[in-house]
């Protein structure tokens, strides 16, 4: 297997077939739905709460609530369906989850979209998971993880899930691989790239995306969706706590296995860092929205689908020129 990462490739271009990079269509569809982007903020309490996941739903993008406000999940997904907007909740494996799962099959409240989020998702807990929610609210979409190998995609999907994410220890705020010596981390685009060649549905890439070009290879090596953390964490708009220093204005961004997450220092496998403030996320959302354009319209195509053929070349760790 040829081993390589986002910053080691460069997509090759193609004669383009459009006029303006405005013809350029980004919208994907995953599961009943088609959103405005291939991309979904990472389901973390300093990346996502619920004001903004309502924002992103009416504005049409695909969203994931973290899991980490239990108590709130079933007001949420009632809140959302009665403004007429999906409802996408994340959901752990511990026996109270069995529970929660329970209670919105007896409440009819069916979420559009549930993901099982946990570090190590090759496993019997996460396929016991799928298997219970599919009984008891077979119309959701269900979406299982983390993976890393083509094996734990096959298992998974045959359990029953409608999508994977793959990604362990590729985040910004990950210390994964430093703690336990396992994980995508320095490898993540090739892992993807591993595991698509088993997938028969929708994967998800997640963590490791440091720039906008990230997203049409995270494509281009068979993701359908992709999920960042660090580059939407330091919004006006992220929940993470705004922090001033010199002058300067920061936003703290931290692990969900991190101790600020867990209130304790047990089986740490994340940090906190703080991010530069970057004003507001639609400013963002729409730069990233131009720059998948400009993406399209290099592979010579006008949709996000024009991408997944493009050849490409591996450039070891020299995509920055000595920028960085
Ligand atoms: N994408 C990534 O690389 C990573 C993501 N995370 C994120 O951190 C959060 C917490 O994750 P997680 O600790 O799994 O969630 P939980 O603390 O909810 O743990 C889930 C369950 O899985 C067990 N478990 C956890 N890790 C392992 C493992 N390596 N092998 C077997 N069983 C395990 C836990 O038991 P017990 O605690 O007793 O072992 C618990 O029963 C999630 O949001 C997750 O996405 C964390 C690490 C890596
Ligand atoms: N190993 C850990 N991974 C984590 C933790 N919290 C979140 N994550 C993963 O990171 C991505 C976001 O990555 P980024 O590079 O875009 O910032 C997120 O979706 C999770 O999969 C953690 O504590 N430890």
């Amino acid at each position: 297997m040829r081993i390589f990462d986002y910053e080691d490739v460069q997509l090759i271009p193609n004669k383009s077939i459009v006029r303006s990079r405005s013809e350029c269509d980004t919208h994907m569809a995953f599961g009943d739905r088609t959103f405005k982007m291939p991309v979904v903020p990472a389901n973390m309490q300093t990346v996502i709460d619920e004001e903004l996941a309502e924002k992103l739903a009416a504005d049409g993008y695909f969203y994931i609530m973290h899991r980490f406000d239990e108590e709130s999940r079933l007001p949420f997904v009632q809140k959302m369906h009665e403004k007429g907007l999906f409802a996408s909740i994340s959901v752990g494996v511990k026996e109270k989850e069995y529970d929660f799962v329970n209670t919105l099959a007896e409440k009819n409240l069916l979420p559009e979209y549930i993901t099982i989020d946990i570090a190590h998702g090759h496993s019997q807990s996460v396929i016991d998971m799928i298997q219970h929610i599919k009984k008891q609210l077979p119309e959701a979409f269900v979406i299982a993880g983390n993976v890393a190998t083509p094996e734990a995609v096959r298992e998974l999907e045959n359990a029953g899930a409608d999508a994977t994410k793959v990604g362990v220890g590729p985040g910004k705020v990950c210390i994964t691989k430093l703690k336990t010596g396992f994980g995508t981390g320095g490898w993540q685009l090739s892992a993807l790239r591993w595991c698509s060649k088993a997938a028969r549905k929708p994967l998800i890439a997640d963590g490791g995306v440091r720039d906008h070009g990230d997203i049409a290879k995270s494509i281009r090596f068979g993701a359908s969706m992709v999920m960042i953390g660090s580059l939407f964490a330091g919004h006006e708009e992220s929940p993470g706590k705004t922090i001033e220093k010199d002058g300067k204005k920061y936003k703290e961004y931290f692990g969900s296995a991190s101790e600020y997450q867990k209130g304790e220092r047990k089986n740490v496998e994340g940090k906190k860092i703080l991010l530069e403030h970057k004003g507001s996320i639609e400013d963002t959302l729409t730069e990233m929205q131009q720059d998948l354009q400009s993406s399209i319209s290099y592979a010579g195509g006008r949709d996000v689908e024009s991408i997944r053929k493009v050849d490409y070349v591996i450039v070891k760790n020299s995509i920055f020129n000595g920028d960085r």
